[in-house]
C-alpha cells in the first residue's frame, strides 16, 4: 500500500502498481496482444493496420524531406525557416538546457542518459522550401513569438524536448509558445488558432510532460489519465499516432483508441488492462463509461476537446455534457471510496501502533511488530518531477480554428478560469459569450455570423494559401472538375502533388470515384489522371477498415487525388496537399475554412478552388464579409484541360477556332464527351444506380443549407435538368425512393465488420491456446 495524491490533491491509499514498465511484451498474453498503441504490446488488426500505415507514412515523409530539404526532418516553423537554425548533434537540448532530474537523480522519464538529440540525430532546419515568412505569426493567435525559445525553454522536460527534436520538430510554433506555458502552469484553456498551426502538440506536450513526471511512475493498471475527444475516427487515429511517437521514451505510458466501428469487446479488454492516454470519439467513450466497469477514470487529469465547435455541430452536445458529468461523478465516487479506505487504513495503523507502543500487557510485544514502513510521512508520494507540481484538479482544453457561440455554454460547464487564446470570453447576463479579440485585428462588433457568433465569424487563413473560385454552369460541372484535376496533376512536383476534392454526400463520392476512374478510362481510351496519381475515396459509409486504409495510403502517397465528404474536413494532416477543390459548396463558411485548411499547413504553399454555379456567386461576398478573400479564375482558362472525345467519336464542331473563341470549342467538345460518358452510365446498371443515388443525395444535401445560406443555396435555384447532366444522367431521376446502393454498401460494411470480428476471435483463441500450452 502506498499513500498517493489524487488529482484533486487529496492523499489517498492505493495499491502500489506492479513494476510493469520496461519489460518486453509477453507474446503469449492475449491481453498484451490486444493492446492498442502500447509500446510493449502487439496491436490488433485495425489499429495495427493504422499504425503500420502511419509508420510508413512517417518514414516516407522523412525520406522525402531529406531528399528535398537537405536533411530537414520536418519543416521548421516560421522563425527558424527565415534563417538557418542548427541544433548540433551533441546539443542535448541546447548547451544551456539543463536536464531535469527527478528525485533520486533519474533523468526525467527518458531513462538515464538518454540524449535529447536521440542518439545524435541532428535536426537542421534550413530556409529552403516554399515557406511564406510571417504566416505563422499571423496564425490568429495574436502571437508575438519571435524570441527564438526552444522546447526546453518553455518548461518541457528535457527528455520530451529531445524526443521532439529527434522527430524533427526543431522548435515550437507561435501558437505552441502561447499555449504551452499556460497549460504547463496548470490552467484550463480555450484556444482558437489557424488550421495547420500545430494545435495538436499544444495539448499533447503538456499532457505527456505531466504524466511522464509523476512519481512513482504511473502504471497502466491505474487507468486513464488523459482523454482526447475528436469528432471523427480518422482524427482520433491521427492523434493517437502523434501521441505514440511522442511516448516512445516513456514505455510505461500507454496510449490507445476508442472509436466507433471498432470491436467493443477488444476495447473493453484494453480498458481492463489500462490505457493511460485515450484518443476517443464521444459516442464510443460514453458507451464505455456507461457499460465498462473496468474502465477506470478516477485518476483522470486531462480532458481535451479537439475541434470543439464541430463536436457541438455534430449534435454531440448532450453527449459531451453527459461525459463530463459522468467523469465528475466517477471521480467523486472513487475519491470518496479512497478516502474511506484511507481512514480505515489509518485506523488499523493506529491500533497496531497502540499495540506496539503500549505493550498493553500482551507479553511485552513490540519487538516483533515494527511500525509500518515509513508511516504517512515515509510513504511514497506521487508528485510531478521536473518542476511541475501535481495538478490539483482535472485540466480541460477546448481547441479549434473556428469557434461558435454555443461553445460559451460548454466552456462554462467544462472549464474553470480558462486562459483564452485567439479571442475573448466575456461574462454576460445570459452566460459566457465568446467574441473575437480586438487584438487579432478583427473589429469587435461584427454582425452575427452564420454560426451565431459576433466577431468570431471572421476567419484567419494561412497567408500561403491561394484561394480562387470558378463560375461553372451546372451542366459543365463534371467537365470543369475533370479539367481542374488534369491541370493540377499534370506536373510532377518534388514532394508530390495531392488534391483533395470535397463533395456533399457519400453517394456523390461513390459515383464520382466510379465515373472518374474505370468508366472514364473505358470511354476516353485512357485514364483521366497520370498513372502515378491514385484516385482514392473517403466517406463515412465505408467500413472502418477501408477508411483507415485510405487515410493511411493517401497520407503516404506521393501523388494522389482524394474524393471525400466533410469527414476529411477537420484536423486531418495529410502531408503536401497542394490543391483543395470544393466541388460541392460547404455548408457554413466555417466548414470552408476547415476544408481549405487541409492545404498550406505549417507555412507550406497551397491553393483552394471553389466551384460555383452562376446563382451561387453571391457566396463569394458572404465569404468576403468573414474575412475570406477569393480571386476569380475563368473557366475558359481551363479549356485546354477539358476532356475530349476519342477522335473517331468527335463530332463536327460549329466553331473550330478554339483559342480565338476563348475556349468555347473545347467546352463544346467536353459536352460531347460527357454525352458519351452518360451513354456508358446508362448502359451499366451499377453506374446508373450510383448516378441516381448521387443526384438525389446532392439535392437533399443542397436543401439542408442553414438559414443564412438559404437565399443563395435554395433548391429552387437549381436547374435540375442541368444538374442531372453533371451526374451523367439524361434527365433528373425522381426524388422519391430509397438508395439501392446505399443499402448495398451498408450490407458490405456489415459483412466486413463480421469478418473482422471472426478474425479477431480466431486470433484471441490462438493466443489463449498458446498461453494454455
Ligand atoms: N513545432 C513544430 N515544428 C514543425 N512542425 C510542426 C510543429 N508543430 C506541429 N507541426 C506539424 O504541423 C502540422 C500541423 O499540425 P496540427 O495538425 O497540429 O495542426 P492544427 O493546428 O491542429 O490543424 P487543424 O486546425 O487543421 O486541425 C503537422 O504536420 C505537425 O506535425
Amino acid at each position: 500500500m502506498v499513500l498517493t495524491r489524487s488529482p484533486r490533491g487529496l492523499w489517498v491509499c492505493m495499491s502500489r502498481p506492479s513494476a510493469a514498465g520496461g519489460r518486453a511484451a509477453d507474446p503469449d498474453d492475449p491481453d498484451e496482444l490486444l493492446t492498442a498503441g502500447g509500446p510493449d504490446g502487439e496491436e490488433e488488426g485495425d489499429v495495427a493496420a493504422a499504425m503500420a500505415s502511419m509508420a510508413a507514412r512517417e518514414a516516407a515523409l522523412r525520406a522525402e524531406a531529406e531528399a528535398a530539404g537537405g536533411g530537414a526532418g520536418r519543416r521548421a516553423p516560421a522563425e527558424e525557416l527565415e534563417g538557418v537554425v542548427d541544433f548540433g548533434d551533441d546539443d542535448d537540448g541546447g548547451g544551456s538546457r539543463k536536464r531535469r532530474r527527478l528525485d533520486g537523480g533519474k533523468a526525467a522519464g527518458g531513462g538515464a542518459g538518454s540524449k535529447g538529440g536521440a542518439g545524435g540525430t541532428a535536426v537542421k532546419a534550413s530556409g529552403r522550401g516554399n515557406f511564406t515568412p510571417g504566416s505563422l505569426i499571423r496564425a490568429g493567435t495574436n502571437a508575438a513569438a519571435s524570441d527564438g525559445a526552444g522546447w526546453a525553454d518553455l518548461g518541457l522536460a528535457a527528455s520530451l524536448a529531445g524526443q521532439l527534436e529527434s522527430l524533427g520538430f526543431a522548435a515550437p510554433t507561435a501558437i505552441q509558445r502561447q499555449v504551452l506555458p499556460v497549460l504547463l502552469a496548470g490552467r484550463d484553456a480555450l484556444v482558437r488558432a489557424q488550421t495547420g498551426s500545430g494545435k495538436t502538440l499544444c495539448y499533447l506536450l503538456p499532457i505527456i510532460h505531466d504524466l511522464q513526471a509523476q512519481q512513482p511512475r504511473i502504471s497502466r493498471g491505474e487507468g486513464t489519465y488523459a482523454i482526447i475527444l475528436a469528432p471523427t475516427r480518422e482524427l482520433s487515429i491521427q492523434v493517437l499516432d502523434v501521441a505514440s511517437s511522442l511516448l516512445r521514451r516513456y514505455h510505461w505510458l500507454v496510449a490507445g483508441l476508442l472509436i466507433g466501428g471498432e470491436n467493443r469487446a477488444h476495447e473493453k479488454a484494453r480498458l481492463r488492462k489500462g490505457v493511460t492516454l485515450l484518443a476517443a470519439s464521444p459516442g464510443r467513450l460514453l458507451d464505455h463509461l456507461n457499460s465498462t466497469a473496468s474502465f477506470r477514470t478516477s485518476e483522470l487529469r486531462w480532458l481535451v476537446l479537439d475541434e470543439a465547435d464541430r463536436l457541438l455541430d455534430l449534435g454531440f452536445e448532450a453527449k459531451l455534457r453527459e461525459i463530463t458529468e459522468l467523469l465528475n461523478r466517477r471521480s467523486a465516487a472513487a475519491e470518496g471510496a479512497e478516502q474511506k479506505n484511507c481512514e480505515e487504513e489509518a485506523g488499523e495503523e493506529d491500533e497496531e501502533q497502540e499495540d506496539v507502543e503500549g505493550g498493553s500487557g500482551r507479553g511485552g510485544g513490540g519487538e516483533g511488530k515494527g511500525k509500518k514502513a515509513g508511516g504517512a510521512g515515509g510513504k511514497a508520494q506521487r508528485g510531478g518531477g521536473g518542476g511541475v507540481g501535481p495538478l490539483e484538479r482535472r485540466r480541460t482544453v477546448l481547441l479549434s480554428a473556428t469557434l461558435h457561440r454555443q461553445l460559451g455554454a460548454l466552456a462554462e460547464l467544462a472549464l474553470q478560469d480558462p486562459a483564452v487564446v485567439g479571442f475573448e470570453m466575456k461574462q454576460t447576463s445570459s452566460g459566457t459569450q465568446l467574441t473575437a479579440a480586438a487584438s487579432a485585428g478583427n473589429p469587435s462588433a461584427l454582425p452575427e455570423g452564420d454560426d451565431g457568433t459576433a466577431g468570431l465569424s471572421t476567419y484567419s487563413l494561412p497567408a500561403s494559401l491561394r484561394q480562387s473560385w470558378v463560375e461553372v454552369p451546372a451542366k459543365e460541372r463534371l467537365a470543369a472538375l475533370a479539367a481542374l484535376l488534369r491541370s493540377r496533376t499534370a506536373r510532377q512536383r518534388v514532394g508530390g502533388t495531392k488534391v483533395v476534392v470535397f463533395l456533399s454526400s457519400c453517394d456523390g463520392v461513390e459515383f464520382h470515384h466510379h465515373v472518374l476512374g474505370d468508366m472514364w478510362t473505358a470511354v476516353a481510351g485512357g485514364p483521366l489522371l497520370p498513372r502515378r496519381c491514385a484516385l482514392l475515396k473517403l466517406h463515412g459509409d465505408m467500413p472502418q477498415r477501408e477508411r483507415t486504409e485510405t487515410f493511411g495510403s493517401f497520407a503516404k502517397e506521393g501523388d494522389g487525388v482524394l474524393l471525400c465528404t466533410d469527414v476529411a474536413a477537420r484536423g486531418l494532416d495529410f502531408p503536401n496537399v497542394t490543391t483543395i477543390i470544393q466541388y460541392d459548396v460547404p455548408g457554413a463558411p466555417s466548414e470552408y475554412v476547415h476544408r481549405v485548411g487541409r492545404s498550406a499547413r505549417m507555412g507550406a504553399t497551397g491553393e483552394a478552388v471553389l466551384l460555383l454555379m452562376p446563382h451561387e456567386v453571391p457566396y463569394v461576398n458572404l465569404l468576403r464579409s468573414k474575412g475570406v478573400l477569393l480571386e476569380q479564375e475563368q473557366l475558359d482558362k481551363l479549356a485546354r484541360w477539358m476532356p475530349t472525345p476519342p477522335p473517331e467519336a468527335a463530332p463536327p464542331l460549329k466553331r473550330r477556332d478554339g483559342a480565338a473563341d476563348g475556349g468555347g470549342a473545347a467546352r463544346q467538345l467536353a459536352q460531347h464527351f460527357l454525352r458519351l460518358l452518360a451513354g456508358a452510365v446508362s448502359r451499366d446498371p451499377h453506374a446508373a444506380q450510383l448516378a441516381n443515388d448521387a443526384f438525389r443525395s446532392y439535392v437533399r444535401a443542397y436543401a439542408t443549407h442553414g438559414s443564412e445560406l438559404k437565399p443563395v443555396f435554395s433548391v429552387r435555384n437549381l436547374h435540375l435538368g442541368h444538374v442531372a447532366h453533371a451526374f451523367c444522367l439524361m434527365e433528373p431521376p425522381r426524388m422519391v425512393g430509397g438508395s439501392g446502393t446505399a443499402a448495398e454498401r451498408k450490407r458490405r460494411k456489415r459483412e466486413a465488420l463480421e469478418a473482422a470480428d471472426a478474425s479477431r476471435r480466431r486470433k484471441m483463441k490462438q493466443a489463449a491456446r498458446r498461453v494454455a500450452s
